[in-house]
């Protein structure tokens, strides 16, 4: 690992890679530098040289300016910062939002080209996080900060708040958290010390109070998903839970459970759902799906779509958020939760015989996608229609990859900026079989 002593490189940038480092090149080797932009000339300090083919730097200075640079909005993740301790989580906050869905549209592009063989642009769309209008398309002049509704911070030795600094788990101070809603900024306590604690998440539900929860040391997060299908004991009955709505209906899940974290995905992603089923290839009384289902979000936009009548089932492996999708789909007599692995789940619907034809599958899985294990089973079961979720274009890319081998087309996509100032995109994609 290099140090701060470590000489200086002059760089000149051409690219930009997944994960939000810019790239150049330096003695036939690619350095991946941070806190750059495509077209600058930049000074960086070498912070990782193990590696032959490449190296890791960050920006220092910057000698020749991109027009798309500007300060950036949290000053404790700007240049004028020493790398070591530049809060991480804003890795694009020095880049003007409408060149930051630039590179983010490009990163999606390459991945497409190189994972699944396919040539697309695709811009990614501005989504408004105002409290009057969140999910509304936004104009891509509006502040892109303002817009996460959960936020982590840390708490270091002293009892001091912050994020982790951008690479490593050390803890930055800071005086403001300008991407989180205002609510969030006003209950923050940043010149608090929280001694003996190791977190503190500040939330944000779109019905009901912000909080500011505080989580000691050594507390296990998220016991309730970690004891699996066990029966529901009496404390995971008691744990906190939170009301999320999102147009006329409401969602509950546990104060500590998944949900879309920027003010206008829930309502961006439940019509880009119904937006992308293809309403020919839509059969109510068929074994339509929500894998990766969460508290029901998308099996509810799904109803929605359709009507009351489709019949979808829902399959999370959280019980207990399976246990909140039962809940929230509870008006929907033919909608069902199902608390299960979705892989696991799909080996059950083969074993018992059963097929997905003419079926639509709502897919949603985490950042590192479905992978081949799900989509060599959930191909193989023949759905008509996959509507795929995607937080993770790399991913996203090399399972339509895959998909393709089995013999779906990717039909339409369209991509969110659903995580302004960071290098993460939200893709909707529509994969179909393709007959003949
Ligand atoms: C990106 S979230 C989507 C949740 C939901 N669709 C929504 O929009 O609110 C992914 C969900 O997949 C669940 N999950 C992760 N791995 C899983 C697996 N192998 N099988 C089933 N669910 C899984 C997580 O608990 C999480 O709720």
């Amino acid at each position: 690992m290099a140090s701060s002593d470590e000489p200086l490189l002059d760089l000149e940038v051409t690219g930009i890679a997944h994960g939000g480092v810019a790239v150049a090149r330096h003695e036939g080797r690619v350095v991946f530098v941070a806190d750059a932009i495509p077209g600058e000339r930049v000074r960086a300090r070498v912070r990782d040289d193990r590696h032959d083919r490449f190296w890791r730097a960050d920006t220092v200075d910057v000698l020749d300016a991109s027009p798309d640079r500007r300060r950036h909005p949290w000053p404790e993740a700007g240049l004028e910062r020493d790398p070591a301790v530049r809060a991480g989580g804003a890795e694009f906050g020095h880049i003007r939002p409408a060149r930051q869905r630039a590179l983010k549209a490009q990163v999606l592009a390459e991945a497409m080209q190189r994972f699944a063989g396919l040539e697309l642009d695709v811009p990614v769309g501005a989504v408004s996080a105002s409290a009057a209008d969140a999910g509304a398309p936004a104009d891509p002049d509006e502040p892109a900060e303002g817009w996460r509704t959960r936020v982590r911070l840390h708490v270091d030795a002293e009892g001091r708040v912050g994020p982790y600094a951008a690479r490593s788990h050390d803890v930055v101070p800071v005086a403001s958290v300008p991407l989180a809603v205002l609510e969030l900024q006003e209950i923050a306590a940043l010149d608090r010390r929280f001694e003996g604690a190791a977190e503190i998440d500040l939330i944000a539900p779109s019905a009901g109070e912000a909080e500011l929860v505080v989580r000691p040391a050594g507390e296990r997060r998220g016991g309730a998903a970690r004891r699996g299908r066990r029966a529901a004991s009496t404390r995971d009955a008691a744990r906190p839970h939170i009301v999320e709505r999102v147009g006329d209906r409401l969602f509950r899940l546990d104060r500590d459970g998944f949900w879309q974290v920027h003010r206008g995905a829930a309502t961006t992603l439940s019509r880009a759902v119904r937006e992308h089923l293809d309403p020919a290839r839509f059969d109510p009384d068929a074994d339509n799906l929500d894998l990766y289902g969460g508290v029901g979000l998308l099996a509810a936009a799904v109803g929605d779509r359709f009507g009351g009548d489709a019949r979808i089932t829902t399959v999370e492996a959280d019980r207990r958020a399976s246990e909140h999708a039962a809940g929230n789909l509870a008006d929907r007599p033919s909608a069902q939760a199902v608390a299960a692995r979705v892989d696991r789940y799909l080996d059950r619907l083969d074993r018992g015989g059963r097929t997905l034809a003419g079926a639509s599958v709502v897919l949603d899985p985490p950042r590192s996608g479905a992978g081949r294990a799900v989509v060599d089973r959930l191909a193989a079961l023949g759905p008509a229609q996959i509507v795929y979720v995607a937080c993770d274009p790399v991913a996203l890319a090399r399972d339509v990859g895959l998909f393709r081998e089995h013999g779906y087309g990717l039909e339409a996509v369209d991509a969110y900026d659903l995580f302004p100032d960071t290098h993460h995109l939200e893709a909707v994609a529509r994969l179909t079989a393709i007959v003949g």
